[in-house]
């Protein structure tokens, strides 16, 4: 099917579920000020990704959400990042409103317990955003403890997206596979594997580790970081 001829079968959430189970998510990003930002090349990167065998695409900013959305037949996992440090996926309801709004299949947003900006609870986001939306919620967490927290804060998906970048755990050079044993082996929703799987051999032995499925970004998507390891391969110090 072309991009031009969509199937208009509406993503349910056991449909969404279905479609990612035991399989590859990639994340389609360019950060801000960089040559690839722009809400049409994201489409053109996620239907890029698609052609390979992606089952979801996961897209950051409202216009490349909806842009993205509009060009693949696979789940969108949405998110908006807004801020520098701290909580910045996602980070209040409003955000999420927002994300959903822009027609992700599921919205990803900050899942740590760490204060948010607008003063709400993980428990009272995910019930306030549920009253507008039917898309699932995937909170991005940090820790294990994150992770239990989240699961009774009433998501349907836990992701190892934050481990590393929070402060309660190593920034390990690949996957935080420790933390996958951990939160397959305690929690009970889908875990999905990402930050930092950089080889097909990682994402791998991240499903069987456990995982739900595997999330890659980096190592498909931004050529400007691939350039940089090859770079200081063939000239270390230069
Ligand atoms: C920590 C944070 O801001 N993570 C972001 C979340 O959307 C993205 O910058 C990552 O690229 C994404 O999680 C995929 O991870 P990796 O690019 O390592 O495969």
């Amino acid at each position: 099917m072309s991009a031009e001829q969509h199937d208009r079968t509406p993503w349910t959430r056991e449909r969404v579920l279905d479609a990612m189970r035991g399989r590859l998510t990639v994340s389609c990003q360019a950060y801000p000020g960089e040559p690839l930002r722009d809400p049409r090349t994201t489409a053109q990167m996620a239907r890029a990704v698609v052609a390979g065998g992606a089952a979801a695409v996961r897209v950051q900013g409202l216009d490349d959400v909806a842009a993205v959305v509009a060009a693949v037949d696979v789940p969108v996992v949405g998110l908006w990042k807004d801020g520098d440090g701290g909580v910045f996926i996602t980070p209040t309801l409003r955000h999420a409103v927002a994300v959903a709004d822009a027609g992700a299949h599921v919205v990803a947003l900050d899942g740590t317990r760490r204060p948010r900006p607008d003063g709400l609870t993980l428990a009272e986001t995910v019930a306030r955003l549920r009253e507008t939306t039917d898309a699932l919620v995937m909170a991005d967490c940090g820790s294990l403890d994150d992770a239990l927290a989240a699961q009774d804060a009433g998501v349907d998906l836990l992701g190892t997206t934050l481990s590393g970048y929070t402060g309660e755990r190593p920034r390990t050079d690949g996957p935080d596979l420790a933390l996958v044993d951990e939160m397959v082996a305690a929690c009970t929703l889908p875990v999905v594997v990402e930050g930092r799987v950089h080889t097909p051999a990682q994402a791998a032995e991240a499903m069987a580790r456990g995982a739900f499925a595997v999330c890659v970004g980096t190592a498909i998507t931004h050529p400007t970081t691939l350039t940089s390891w090859f770079v200081d391969a063939v000239a270390p110090s230069a």
